[in-house]
């Protein structure tokens, strides 16, 4: 019994190490004896543990075990095994406050002197001369855009690149077109104008002679990667071409025949035939949704088409759609061929294309472009925002850089696994304790996360965490200390959102256009979010996890400082991630350091700071977070599931950067603690090792091939939708990392 003592008094204190709390496990194990001398030895190790636990603490700390024994007490998940000797061990695991065994931070500059950035907007309108009258665009059309959209004077690269396409209404020839700019700079009007405007003309010059109608099927086809992009466009659309009848006889009916509709997956498929069938002239839609429809829709007639755009063509060339858009490039070459009314058709008008124009858009066009240019283009031009227009050959020798918005602030925190979600909550308190005129100013924030189930996992927390004692638990004295961090959940003033591939695209339809009109909000999301949304007046961006591919960098920082605003955008990283800031840098994007204890300092006042007050805050809102995740088993499911797949969503990351973002390389107990989880799941390898168990080398290589099957053929459902990270969407990605591993 005296060993056993001096054991524990050697090992179980608040600073012991890890590997002492093994040796003590280790240790006991040996104890002999029968069941019953083994009983009251465990039960005597943990009374003097706890006594000895407690003599050494401070006050602070005997505050956190307070709150924490307390947390213990009301949870059956602790409470049924705590007769269990692990769970001794594990239980003094637990009191270890969120800022111990943290790695080290990596030594970075904080002071302000690191590249001074640009502030003037690279975005906005420009102020000189040129407007979109002087570019020879219709003023019916231009009046409309005025008046609709409030857009008077070009930015830079409209006015580059509109004149372009507009010049090639009064040569002989057509030409494809490149646009690459910055987000926010209006890419989207750069290909809408030109076509209206043709349009419009054609509608002028052939007026009354019956061909335009909208049985002459689809003019204009705008492949978008997500459905979200392909609503807003149309939106865009429907604005611009609601142009009021005219009183002169010749431009009375403009565009009245113009139908403009989309088809986007989500719906019922029986509906879209029918519209197709009537006819839809300007047709907005995903590239899935197309093809089927090209493929099995008789009465949908592209013969006439004179447009193709690809916005965001980089992103419609990557994984699950690249097949898909080279079908729907061989069908449309097949369907268009000239024929002799067609020819009529389009001799009627100087303003109908010479052939089929197609034209390319995005912010991350880089080396693919020579590869889509391929098979998509004929002859490119390219037009980019900070370099002239140049031919695709010329550009194919410079390497751009990814571009940001000029006056963009973008900063990025080095935090610690177990500190992360803390550090969140403090920066959203920040950005909602900001005041003007004595009133809190309304803000609207995008928090990008990896996956679908971090996405829910976060939502719900964030949604329900700070009402969690005065809902679920009976108040305690130590929810009456607590008091004070309730409130700093209640400062969070802003209604909280979600978005992600996984929903109904009723529901995602619908939360995005609320996001979109209300004035203040948090919107936890997938990068589903991050490409072409306009959402208007997003001031600051959070990019919770780090994008696993660099161009989403660029797009998810893009939803705010748009059309030359202001905004902020900031990364979190773990201590292992820093390289990330050098590769960043290298496309010159430049984010400034800000410390951890700064944000985290924000939970308490200044002088409280000073002596780390704010570690007992922050381990006190940690701890609410962890009760409130533990009190349910729902809740603690919702956790799991986004921690297995966060990690299954870590191992995406692209092989240029495998060796900063690799899995082995993340504590697992410390992500587990930023899922409100006490430990990491063990579960975590089981939905792939349960299906290889107990077989065969050829069966566990034929279920690893079925795996690998099932995902090809689920690539462009699920990718194109954005919902990687789902728990069960991943499994077969997760066969495929496993495959590699074993090949390794
Ligand atoms: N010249 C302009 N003046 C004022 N507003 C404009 C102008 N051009 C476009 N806009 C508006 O700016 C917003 C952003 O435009 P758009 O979505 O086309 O940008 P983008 O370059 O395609 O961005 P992203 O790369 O993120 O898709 C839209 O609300 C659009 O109506």
């Amino acid at each position: 019994m005296d060993e056993s003592n001096n054991l524990i008094l050697n090992l179980v204190t608040e600073n012991s190490s890890d590997n002492e709390r093994t040796s003590l496990r280790s240790k006991l194990k040996n104890v002999g004896g029968g069941w019953k001398e083994k009983k009251k030895v465990r039960k005597f190790l943990k009374k003097e543990i706890r006594k000895h636990s407690r003599n050494n603490l401070t006050d602070k700390q005997r505050f956190l075990q307070k709150s924490i024994t307390t947390v213990n007490n009301n949870e059956s998940i602790q409470e049924n095994n705590l007769n269990s000797q692990k769970n001794l061990v594990n239980k003094a695991q637990v009191i270890s406050s969120i800022f111990s065994y943290n790695p080290e931070i990596p030594n970075v500059r904080y002071d302000n002197n690191s590249k001074s950035i640009d502030h003037k907007p690279s975005n906005a309108p420009i102020d000189d001369i040129s407007s979109f009258k002087s570019m020879g665009l219709d003023n019916d059309l231009v009046e409309n855009m005025k008046n609709k959209l409030g857009v008077e004077k070009p930015t830079n690269i409209q006015s580059k690149a509109i004149p372009v396409l507009m010049s090639s209404i009064n040569k002989n020839s057509e030409f494809d077109v490149i646009v690459q700019s910055e987000t926010g700079s209006g890419k989207t009007l750069i290909y809408l104008l030109p076509i209206l405007h043709r349009l419009i003309n054609i509608t002028i010059d052939i007026q009354n002679n019956g061909l335009l109608s909208r049985s002459i099927g689809t003019l204009a086809i705008i492949l978008t990667p997500t459905r979200e992009l392909a609503i807003q466009v149309v939106s865009v659309l429907e604005c611009l071409t609601n142009i009021p009848p005219s009183k002169l006889t010749s431009r009375r009916h403009l565009n009245h025949w113009i139908v403009i509709g989309n088809v986007i997956g989500g719906k019922k498929k029986q509906s879209e035939k029918a519209r197709l069938r009537k006819g839809i002239n300007i047709l907005v839609c995903t590239p899935g949704r197309l093809l089927d429809h090209l493929q099995n829709t008789k009465s949908f007639l592209v013969k006439n088409l004179c447009w193709l755009i690809l916005d965001e063509a980089d992103r419609l060339l990557e994984l699950g759609f690249e097949e898909t858009l080279q079908s729907i490039v061989k069908i449309l070459d097949e369907k268009t061929t000239n024929s002799e009314t067609k020819k009529q058709l389009f001799s009627s008008s100087k303003f109908w294309p010479k052939r089929r124009q197609t034209i390319l858009c995005s912010a991350t066009l880089k080396d693919d472009v020579k590869r889509l240019a391929g098979y998509t283009l004929f002859n490119p031009i390219f037009i980019g925002g900070k370099d002239d227009f140049s031919p695709m050959e010329e550009k194919n020798e410079k390497s751009t850089k990814f571009s940001t918005p000029n006056q963009l602030k973008q900063s990025y925190i080095i935090t610690p696994a177990k500190l992360r979600l803390v550090t969140l909550l403090a920066i959203l308190k920040l950005t909602f304790n900001v005041k003007q005129n004595g009133d809190l100013v309304n803000r609207k924030i995008i928090v990008f996360v990896s996956c679908c189930d971090s996405v829910d996992f976060h939502f719900d927390l964030f949604k329900n965490a700070g009402k969690f004692s005065k809902l679920d638990g009976e108040k305690t004295d130590d929810d009456k200390l607590q008091n004070n961090d309730q409130s700093i959940f209640a400062i969070i003033p802003a209604k909280i959102f979600r978005l992600h591939g996984d929903l109904t695209q009723n529901i995602r339809t619908e939360i995005f256009n609320e996001f979109s009109r209300s004035n203040s909000g948090i919107l936890f999301c997938t990068d589903v979010a991050a490409r072409g949304l306009d959402l208007p007046d997003v001031a600051k961006i959070i990019q919770y996890d780090p994008p696993t591919d660099l161009k989403d960098y660029v797009h998810r920082v893009g939803r705010t400082a748009r059309l030359g605003k202001e905004g902020e955008a900031i990364l979190f990283i773990l201590p292992s991630e820093i390289e990330y800031i050098n590769i960043l840098k290298s496309q010159e994007i430049f984010a400034k350091p800000v410390r951890v204890e700064t944000i985290l300092g924000s939970l308490v006042t200044q002088n409280e700071r000073n002596q780390k007050e704010y570690e007992v805050v922050a381990t006190n809102i940690q701890l609410n977070f962890e009760r409130y995740v533990l009190s349910n088993p729902k809740r603690t499911t919702l956790a799991q599931k986004a921690y297995s797949s966060y990690i299954r969503a870590y191992a995406t990351h692209t092989s240029t950067e495998k060796h900063i973002f690799h899995v082995k390389k993340l504590h697992l107990g410390h992500i587990a603690k930023s899922f409100g989880l006490r430990e990491a799941p063990s579960n975590i390898n089981n939905i792939i090792s349960s299906k290889l168990d107990n077989k065969g080398d050829h069966k566990k290589e034929k279920i690893l091939n079925k795996d690998q099957k099932s995902i090809k053929k689920r690539n462009f459902e699920i990718m194109n939708e954005f919902s990687i990270g789902n728990y069960k969407s991943m499994i077969g990605f997760f066969a495929d990392q496993l495959r590699n591993v074993l090949n390794e």
